[in-house]
């Protein structure tokens, strides 16, 4: 099935005056979808009003054609999500933990309600620890779970916010091989500020900053378009101020005591720079920076 989402102009401002979000379109088919944004970027916002869990002031959200606010009930029946924050985890066995939530869900046949829930703790790796009580898990399995539970009803949209936080190397990349593996046959979004991740998943991303889509595109697209603007220096640690009042500096990273200074200029800068071929950190600092810049401007 070819599932679309279409959200148009969502807003959002919180009651204490924060303007979360800021006329928020995107548009969305099957596939990994990153939303990559900072800290405050508004993209758990965006996540739950797509779950249902709080409204927009205004805009609109359609999946396949559907519109959220005139039937609330069939996007929840086709989405599966795992908050930043999945909770507090009673002390009852994943099996049970599951099947309670199946239950929830509408799986209302027991027999296939069983199966399901064995089949995913099979597909995320737990079934060996299916009788063991979830709050006892490590923090990957306690992700794996997370998605586990998102999965239940064969859900056409998956939203993860932050999923890979506070996974060790291994566990974030097992996890990130089962993402786009369930990626394939239906939309995930997935919310992050680790650029790495969205570079190895998804083939559609955008930019938040502020509330605001600041850019959506594919990844190689992005890459694309920042190619011959992108240039490099070894400089010392003390002169990064010097260079940062000259040039657009987009980030400086230390290397053996030593700064690597990357700048984004339309023109060789001479003195010095080499040029580079850009990574998504690079795509992603220079909007983040070209928002910064807008809104100091608009201040
Ligand atoms: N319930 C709330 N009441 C008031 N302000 C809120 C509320 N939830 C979020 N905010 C504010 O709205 C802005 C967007 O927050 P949001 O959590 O959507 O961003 P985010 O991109 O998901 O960041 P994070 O990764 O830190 O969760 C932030 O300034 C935040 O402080």
């Amino acid at each position: 099935m070819n599932n679309t989402l279409e959200i148009t102009e969502l807003t959002k401002t919180y009651p204490n005056g924060i303007q979360a979000l800021n006329s928020v379109s995107l548009r969305l088919s099957n596939g990994m979808f990153g939303l990559l944004g900072p800290n405050g970027a508004g993209k758990s916002t965006l996540m739950k009003t797509l779950a249902g869990l709080q409204a927009a002031d205004s805009g609109r959200i359609m999946f396949n054609g559907i519109d959220l606010a005139e039937h609330p009930d069939y996007i929840k029946k086709q989405l599966g999500f795992l908050p930043q924050d999945f909770g507090v985890y009673p002390k009852v066995s994943a099996y049970d933990l599951l099947m309670h939530l199946a239950v929830l869900k509408g799986l209302t046949n027991a027999q296939a309600r069983k199966e399901q829930v064995l089949s995913l703790l099979d597909k995320v790796n737990l079934y060996a620890f299916r009788h063991k009580e979830v709050h006892t898990f490590s923090g990957g399995m306690r992700q794996r779970f997370g998605i586990a539970q998102a999965l239940l009803g064969n859900p056409q949209l998956v939203i993860v916010d932050e999923p890979t936080a506070g996974l060790d190397p291994e566990e974030r990349n097992r996890f990130n091989d089962f993402l786009a593996e369930i990626g394939e046959d239906i939309i995930v979004i997935l919310s992050t500020h680790l650029v790495e991740d969205v570079k190895n998943l998804c083939t559609q991303m955008a930019i938040m900053n502020h509330g605001t889509v600041l850019a959506m595109g594919a990844p190689t697209d992005f890459l694309q378009a920042m190619k011959g603007r992108l240039w490099e220096k070894t400089i010392a640690r003390k002169e990064r101020a010097a260079y940062e009042s000259q040039y657009r500096v987009l980030s400086s990273q230390l290397t053996r005591g030593q700064l690597s200074l990357h700048i984004e200029s339309e023109e060789n800068p001479q003195n010095g720079f080499s040029p580079l071929a850009p990574n998504l950190e690079d795509v992603y600092f220079s909007y983040l920076k070209k928002s910064a810049h807008v809104s100091a401007a608009t201040l």
